[in-house]
């Protein structure tokens, strides 16, 4: 099992002239636990994934241990990294067990040091799919399932690659509470099992607490916070990064939870990046148009 962590040194990530990640540093990011990555839509919390994984140019170091990703090719950087991306995966003809087994083939690492075949890939296949509860559906197409059982079926092709570094990007977003939770448990326990590193997108940031070690909250596509919970999670992160009005506490069990309150008023120089500034004239509420009865930063309705 590695130690090595990954590290990521003034990245930058831009679409065209726009400019999405700005200088970005990330210290170690450690094996064998689970990261989570938080912030408003358009933070640039998939554009990052990306960036790591290799699949959207950007400049700057990504570093894992010693080896160099950002000077590896995409097919290099799959050897390190699996990506699990926010889209479901497109239907297709294959049944889960056998894109579980393309997936395990696929992957560079296994075609180089010989990996399970045949019946053992089989059984490894089989087993990722019962530890994620999904095993009564090896034998049904994709093209079959619900939303939530693909997401899991998705899920289930990433890890039986057994990467080093495994980026999730929303991969609960279609599940009830209890696969939700089933979900993250799991990725923790194969993280610590294998020492992998696992950076996840959240949105639902009680789930975020409840499993993450580690939060970096990205606003703007710079850090506005980055520890564990109990640190980054703040009443006024909340209100300068999703512009919630909201409260941090600790449930009996000592797990932050956090209650919000109400929405604040819409703050053009704070708020996510939803449109770009000539298309934010399109978007702007007439003078003196304030939502009535919204909170203010204090948390007091105005
Ligand atoms: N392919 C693209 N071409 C141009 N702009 C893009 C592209 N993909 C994303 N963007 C822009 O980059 C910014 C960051 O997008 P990104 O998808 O990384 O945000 P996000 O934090 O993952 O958002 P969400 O929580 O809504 O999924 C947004 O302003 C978005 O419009």
């Amino acid at each position: 099992m590695s130690g090595d962590t990954l590290r990521v040194e003034g990245l930058n990530a831009d679409y065209g002239r726009r400019r999405v990640i700005e200088g970005l540093d990330l210290s170690d990011i450690a094996p064998g636990r689970v990261t989570g990555l938080i912030g408003p839509n358009a933070a640039g919390k998939t554009t990052l994934l990306r960036a790591l994984a290799g699949l959207t140019p950007a400049k700057g170091r990504i570093r894992l241990g010693s080896t160099e990703l950002s000077r590896l090719d995409l097919a290099g950087r799959a050897r390190f990294v699996t990506y699990m991306p926010q889209a479901l995966p497109p239907r297709s003809g294959l049944t889960v067990l056998e894109a579980n087994l393309a997936a395990l083939h696929a992957s560079p690492e296994s075609l180089a040091d010989g990996a399970p075949r045949g019946e053992a890939a089989r059984r490894l296949a089989l087993d990722t799919l019962a530890r994620l509860g999904i095993a009564d559906l090896a034998l049904r197409g994709l093209s079959e399932l619900s939303g939530g059982q693909r997401q899991l079926a998705s899920l289930a092709q990433c890890l039986v690659r057994a990467p080093r570094v495994l980026l999730l990007d929303e991969p609960t977003s279609a599940l009830d509470i209890r696969h939700q939770h089933r979900v993250m448990q799991l990725v923790s326990e194969i993280a610590a099992e294998r020492g992998m590193i696992v950076l996840v997108v959240l949105h639902d940031i009680a789930l975020a607490c409840r499993w993450c070690r580690r939060l970096v909250v990205l606003r703007k596509g710079r850090i506005a916070a980055d520890g564990p919970p109990e640190v980054a999670i703040t009443p006024e992160l909340l209100a300068d990064v999703y512009g919630v009005a909201a409260r941090v506490e600790r449930c009996s069990r000592g797990q932050v939870q956090v209650i919000v309150d109400g929405v604040l008023e819409a703050e053009p120089t704070k708020g996510a990046l939803m449109a770009e500034p000539a298309d934010s004239r399109l978007m702007a509420e007439p003078a003196g148009a304030g939502r009535a009865g919204s909170p203010s930063r204090d948390g007091a309705a105005a």
